[in-house]
């Protein structure tokens, strides 16, 4: 259809003025022209197609909360997200009720082997919890605050402590692959060098402050509860605490990457976590988090070490899956204690 391309230019600069920047692109399409019945004139009709906002309101995250709800009665005070191939976690969840994500409305699917892909709620040594089998990376091509969704519908889940689990690379030369590094801090990456942090968008004050302070992200209370399980367990020489760094990926990093990264403060290197933990923060959960070293990371170039696969990684958490479900299992018990003495 023909029509004035100049009306329909000024017309886009004061919707797009009016909108601001950082708005989501906007379609125009020329509809018709007509006569304009007071001008006397002939004017180009638009039609305008605003694209949604990409984030989630509160309300829509507790419309998620409620379907799983409505579904599941439940009241859920720890939340916990299994990461690669530690989803048996979940085996020891006792009158469990499964949801797979592809079920829930407004969810998402998880697409990588050894997470599989589901929620389940229930009992884990007395503990009422919703366990995330399998999580959503950015390296799927989720946005970190995607990523990081299923904790915000925790939260409206009434959950009020996450235990966050990644396997992840050491770069710390005294740890060996099987060890468990808790979190105590963490270089965000793909935060403070890409700009990808999940708190970027509108800030819904209701549900968290608009700067959040991360500098005690990892509880120091749940960490040493996390030290006692470990010793009552007899692992206690294969825990550490450390520094986590999050590679968007999905590549393994390079020599030079991981030399730096090390000389950065970094202890374990994987692809997960910070976008949930960081989310978690936001919206007033406790934090553990905990890392299974499931491969050495290789920093010498003349290294005759084998390269870092993902098969590695599943094999490797399989192998100590047994040894960190009963971790979990104690340490909820340990966790909900210390919380009712609160
Ligand atoms: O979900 P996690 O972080 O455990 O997934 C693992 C670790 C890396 O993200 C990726 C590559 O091994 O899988
Ligand atoms: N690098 C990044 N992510 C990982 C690794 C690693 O070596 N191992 C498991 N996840």
């Amino acid at each position: 259809m023909e029509y004035d391309p100049g009306l329909v230019r000024i017309r886009q600069c004061a919707i797009e003025d009016a909108a601001g920047p950082s708005f989501p692109p906007i379609e125009f399409q020329a509809e018709q022209e007509a006569a304009h019945p007071v001008l006397q004139k002939r004017v180009c009709v638009v039609r305008v197609r605003l694209a949604p906002l990409p984030w989630l309101t509160i309300n829509e995250v507790k419309k998620i909360a409620d379907f799983i709800k409505n579904k599941v009665p439940c009241n859920p005070k720890i939340g916990i997200v299994c990461g690669s191939g530690l989803g048996v976690i979940g085996d020891r969840i006792r009158n469990g009720v499964y949801i797979k994500y592809e079920d829930i409305p407004g969810f998402l699917v998880s697409t990588v082997v050894g997470h599989r892909g589901a929620l389940l709620i229930g009992d884990l040594n007395g503990v009422e919890v919703v366990c995330m089998l399998g999580r959503f990376h950015f390296y799927e091509g989720y946005p970190t605050w995607k990523c990081a969704l299923p904790i915000r519908v925790m939260r409206f889940l009434g959950v009020e402590t996450v235990i966050v689990t990644n396997a992840a690379g050491s770069v710390n030369p005294t740890y060996r692959v099987g060890d468990v590094m808790l979190l105590k801090d963490h270089l965000f990456l793909p935060s403070i060098c890409g700009g990808l942090n999940p708190l970027i968008g509108p800030n819904d004050d209701k549900l968290g402050v608009r700067f959040p302070s991360l500098t005690t992200a990892y509880d120091k209370k749940l960490r040493e509860i996390a030290l006692e399980t470990a010793e009552a367990l007899g692992l206690r020489e294969s825990f550490h605490e450390g520094v986590y760094v999050m590679n968007s990926g999905p590549a393994f990093e390079t020599i030079a990457e991981l030399n730096f990264l090390r000389s950065a403060g970094a202890d374990a290197v994987g692809m997960s976590t910070l976008p949930e933990v960081v989310t978690a923060r936001h919206c007033g959960l406790r934090v553990l988090a905990f890392s299974l070293i499931t491969n050495e990371c290789i920093m010498e170039y003349d290294s005759d070490k084998p390269h870092p696969t993902q098969e590695e990684v599943i094999e490797t958490a399989e192998a100590k899956q047994e040894q960190i479900s009963d971790f979990v299992f104690h340490l909820v018990s340990g966790m909900n204690k210390e919380a009712l003495a609160c």
